[in-house]
């Protein structure tokens, strides 16, 4: 599974890893927003922060229980559910702050981008975010990969490999 800040590329990194290896690739954010029939921003909105994550615990909990064998992609926050390690190897991918908010701001959607994510809407705030984050990313992960103007079959060839070494090592 995925880990990360906002943007740094979970999504496509999935659909590539998937494409790559045959699995199927899940998204927690829209496996949440199916689930709860309204847009983040609307959960955010209407039921608050606290009801979000309440949805991510709940997912967290059926991922562990019923999936296997695919490519999960998560949500930012995502890496604070209890049992994020009994879902599967974790893989969190870096890059910096500015590189993370340079390459959404220079992306066709960019607005859109932006405005489906409601922790990214004060630029201050979110900073202050990353640098929380940084350190229970690198702490939760099995493995960390760059992202930085990295192709995105590169990064993916990178996780399978280091995936399948780390699988190897425990075995
Ligand atoms: N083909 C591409 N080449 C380079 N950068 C891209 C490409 N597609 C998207 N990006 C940039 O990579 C970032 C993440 O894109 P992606 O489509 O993975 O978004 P996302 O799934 O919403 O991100 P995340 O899941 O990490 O929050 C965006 O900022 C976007 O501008
Ligand atoms: O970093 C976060 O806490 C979030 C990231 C998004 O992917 C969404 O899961 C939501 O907007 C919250």
């Amino acid at each position: 599974m995925l880990i990360g800040f906002m943007g740094v590329g979970k999504g496509r990194t999935a659909r590539c890893l998937a494409d790559q290896t045959g699995m199927f690739a899940l998204d927690c954010d829209d496996l949440i927003e199916s689930y709860a029939n309204k847009r983040i921003r609307t959960i955010f909105s209407e039921d608050g922060e606290p009801a979000f994550r309440e949805l991510e615990k709940k997912a967290a909990r059926w991922l562990e229980k019923n999936v296997n064998a695919s490519v999960i992609s998560t949500g930012g926050g995502f890496v604070n559910v209890e049992n994020i390690k009994a879902i599967g190897t974790v893989v969190y991918l870096h890059s910096d702050f500015d590189s993370i908010i340079k390459s959404i701001k220079s992306h066709p959607n960019a607005e859109k981008k932006i405005k489906k994510r409601p922790l990214l809407q004060d630029m201050e705030a979110a900073r202050k975010l990353y640098n929380t984050r940084l350190p229970i990313y690198r702490r939760v992960a099995d493995v960390e990969v760059f992202m930085a103007d990295r192709p995105v079959a590169r990064v993916a060839e990178e996780i399978v490999e280091r995936v399948k070494m780390l699988k190897l090592k425990k075995s």
